[in-house]
């Protein structure tokens, strides 16, 4: 009897709308190409703990519109160590899988790298809703919390105006400002905070005390949790500009909500190449976007990038304010 090949699937680190979609884009390309399925739960922890499930088509249906992972998403220091990553290889032999498929954002690379090394044949798919992973435009959830957060200013908008006050709205984001910067285009702010870039807050409050003696009746200043915190940066405005000044935490709100179109069909498109890259033998490697294109790189090639902040949209936002 022939043997099928093996694919095993994976969510890791912080969930990211659009992770179900891809984890069904996967499965389903991968069953009509052949191959045997199955699910890891809970990341690489799960991995550690032998804990898989086979999947069918049945089984990846009703998630492509779903926030989260099913598959649940975990952290673990144990799987840094030599003696996690050998349960973990062990595990993946005696079970016979060929491949596996990590989504997840760089840390997760990591791991998939270190997996690599060891001899077993890993894919990443970018999952976070950060948008830090270099070489790629996008990152899998980055469309949609940029939706939540523009609906979220938008709400905050009405009753600070209503009260003549400055909101100073902190973002998700610890080492990258992009949800920051375009949450803040998209929604007209007076001011964004990015880690990637040194704040003048003196200049910043100077602008919006101007704002407000010119009429204004409300501004919105977004600051990237990386470059600051929201009640800290709101005490500093409101001491230099006398204007009353609310802070807010969006927190985990910005990590829910059902994918946007855009993230739904990114991650298909990536779910069907990773299929293919399996198919041609190539491993070592995650996939993204670049122009338009599902792209990949080796593991190596991209921690060997730097992420940067996108100067064009830096420049268009402070052309635009
Ligand atoms: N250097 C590493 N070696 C092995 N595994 C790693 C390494 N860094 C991260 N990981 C694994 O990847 C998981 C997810 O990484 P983390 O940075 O928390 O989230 P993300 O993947 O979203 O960046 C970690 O909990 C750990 O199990
Ligand atoms: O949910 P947690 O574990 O508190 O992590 C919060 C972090 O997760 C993120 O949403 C995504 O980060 P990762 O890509 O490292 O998972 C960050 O923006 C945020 O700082």
């Amino acid at each position: 009897m022939i043997r099928l090949k093996k694919i095993a699937v994976l969510t890791s680190g912080g969930d990211s709308q659009g992770m179900n979609s891809a984890i069904r884009a996967v499965v389903r390309t991968g069953l009509a190409n052949g191959y045997e399925m199955l699910g890891v739960k809970r990341g690489f922890k799960g991995l550690m703990d032998n804990d898989f499930i086979p999947l069918g088509s049945k089984e990846v249906s009703d998630i492509l519109y779903r926030g989260g992972t099913f598959l649940q998403s975990a952290r673990s220091e144990k799987f840094k160590t030599k003696e996690g990553q050998k349960k973990a290889i062990a595990n993946l032999a005696e079970r016979g899988i060929d491949y596996l498929v990590v989504i997840g954002g760089d840390g997760s690379y990591k791991g998939a790298e270190v997996l690599h090394q060891q001899g077993i044949k890993t894919y990443g798919l970018p999952g976070t809703i950060d948008n830090d992973i270099p070489l790629t435009d996008y990152t899998i959830g980055f469309d949609t919390t940029l939706n939540v957060v523009t609906n979220a200013i938008s709400n905050l908008r009405d009753t600070m105006s209503s009260h003549e006050r400055v909101s100073v709205i902190e973002a998700m984001g610890r080492s990258c400002g992009d949800i920051a910067l375009q949450a803040g285009i998209s929604s007209g702010v007076d001011a964004i905070l990015v880690p990637e870039v040194e704040a003048d807050i003196e200049g910043i409050a100077a602008k919006l005390r101007a704002g407000f003696d010119r009429g204004k009746t409300h501004s919105i200043v977004i600051v990237a949790e990386g470059a600051g915190k929201a009640d800290e940066v709101a005490k500093k405005i409101k001491e230099l500009t006398n204007l009353d000044t609310k802070p807010t935490v969006l927190g985990h709100i910005q990590r829910g909500g059902t994918p946007t179109a855009f993230d739904r069909i990114f991650t298909s498109r990536m779910g069907h190449k990773v299929i293919d890259l399996i198919k041609q033998d190539i491993s070592g490697v995650a996939l993204g976007m670049e122009k338009n294109e599902i792209t990949y790189h080796t593991f190596e090639e991209i921690f060997a990038a730097k992420n940067t902040i996108d100067s064009q949209l830096y420049q268009i936002f402070h052309d635009l304010i």
